[in-house]
C-alpha cells in the first residue's frame, strides 16, 4: 500500500492571473524543500500541442477528441521547472500570446480537464510518498483537484495591479499597452470563472490573500509562515 511521508505538506495555491501564484509558489517550494508544481503550464502545453497539430481550439468536440494524444510531463524541482509534450520542451511555446489567448477554450473542455486532473494527482501523490510534499498551483487545485490539501491559499490582486505586472514582463517581448492587456486578462479570468467544469474558485477553507499592496517577498514570507504553522500543528 502507498503510504505518505509522516511530515508531507500538500499547498494548494490557486487565484486569477497575475496575482503571484507562480512566483509565490517556485519561492515557498524552494525555501521549504518541497516540490513545484505548475498546472497553469500543463493546460498552455496541451493547448499549444492542439494548435501544432491543426485541431481547431474552438471546437470543443474535436479538443474531447485528442486530448488523450499528447503526453505532457512535468519536472516539479522548484528551481528548475520543466514541461515536455512528446518529448520536445514546450517551456517557451507555451508563453506565446496565441496559446494565452486560446488556452481557456481547451482548459473548459471536460475531457482536457479529466485527464490533466488525473495527471496533477499523480504528481502530488508521488510527492506526498517520495519527498516532503508539493506546492500545486492553478485554479481549481483547492476545490477540485486535491480537496485535502493541507494548506489552502486562494491570492487575489486588483485588475489594476495584475495587468500592470504582466505588462511589466511583456515589455521588449510582445509588447501590449497597459489597456490591452488588462481587457485580455479581465477576458480570461471571466471564463475561467465562468466554465461549466471545475471554474476557478475559492474553496470554502482556503486562506485569501489580496497581494495589491504587498511586495512579492512579503506574499512569499507569508505563505511560508502560514505552510511552517501547518506542519507545527501536526507534530
Ligand atoms: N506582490 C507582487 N508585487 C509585484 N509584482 C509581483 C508580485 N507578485 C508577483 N509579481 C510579478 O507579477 C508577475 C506575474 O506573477 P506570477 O507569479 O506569474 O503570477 P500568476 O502565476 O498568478 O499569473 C511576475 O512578473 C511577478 O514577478
Ligand atoms: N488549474 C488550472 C490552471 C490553469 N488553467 C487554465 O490555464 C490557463 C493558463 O494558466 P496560467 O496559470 O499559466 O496563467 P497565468 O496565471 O500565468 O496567466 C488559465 O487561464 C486557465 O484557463 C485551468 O483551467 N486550471
Amino acid at each position: 500500500m502507498e503510504t505518505a511521508a509522516p511530515s508531507a505538506v500538500i499547498v494548494a495555491i490557486d487565484g486569477p492571473s497575475g496575482t503571484g501564484k507562480s512566483s509565490t509558489s517556485k519561492a515557498v517550494a524552494a525555501k521549504l524543500g518541497l516540490r513545484y508544481l505548475d498546472t497553469g503550464a500543463q493546460y498552455r502545453a496541451i493547448t499549444w500541442w492542439m494548435i501544432s497539430n491543426g485541431v481547431d481550439t474552438d471546437d470543443a468536440q474535436a479538443v474531447a477528441v485528442a486530448a488523450g494524444k499528447p503526453s505532457i510531463v512535468s519536472g516539479t524541482d522548484p528551481a528548475a521547472p520543466t514541461i515536455t509534450v512528446d518529448g520536445l520542451d514546450a517551456a517557451g511555446p507555451i508563453r506565446t500570446q496565441e496559446v494565452t489567448s486560446k488556452v481557456s477554450a481547451v482548459s473548459a473542455v471536460p475531457e482536457v480537464r479529466t485527464l490533466i486532473t488525473e495527471l496533477q494527482r499523480s504528481i502530488a501523490a508521488e510527492a506526498a510518498r517520495d519527498a516532503d510534499g508539493i506546492v500545486v498551483e492553478g485554479r481549481d487545485i483547492g476545490t477540485t483537484v486535491l480537496p485535502d490539501a493541507d494548506l489552502k491559499i486562494f491570492l487575489t490582486a486588483s485588475a489594476e495591479a495584475r495587468a500592470a505586472r504582466r505588462s511589466g514582463e511583456l515589455r521588449g517581448k510582445e509588447a501590449a499597452d497597459l489597456a490591452a492587456t488588462k481587457a485580455a486578462l479581465i477576458k480570461r479570468d471571466a471564463a475561467d470563472s465562468g466554465r461549466k467544469t471545475s471554474p476557478l474558485a475559492k474553496a470554502g477553507d482556503a486562506v485569501e490573500v489580496d497581494t495589491t499592496e504587498l511586495t512579492l517577498d512579503q506574499v512569499i514570507e507569508c505563505v511560508v509562515t502560514l505552510v511552517e504553522e501547518k506542519r507545527a500543528g501536526r507534530r
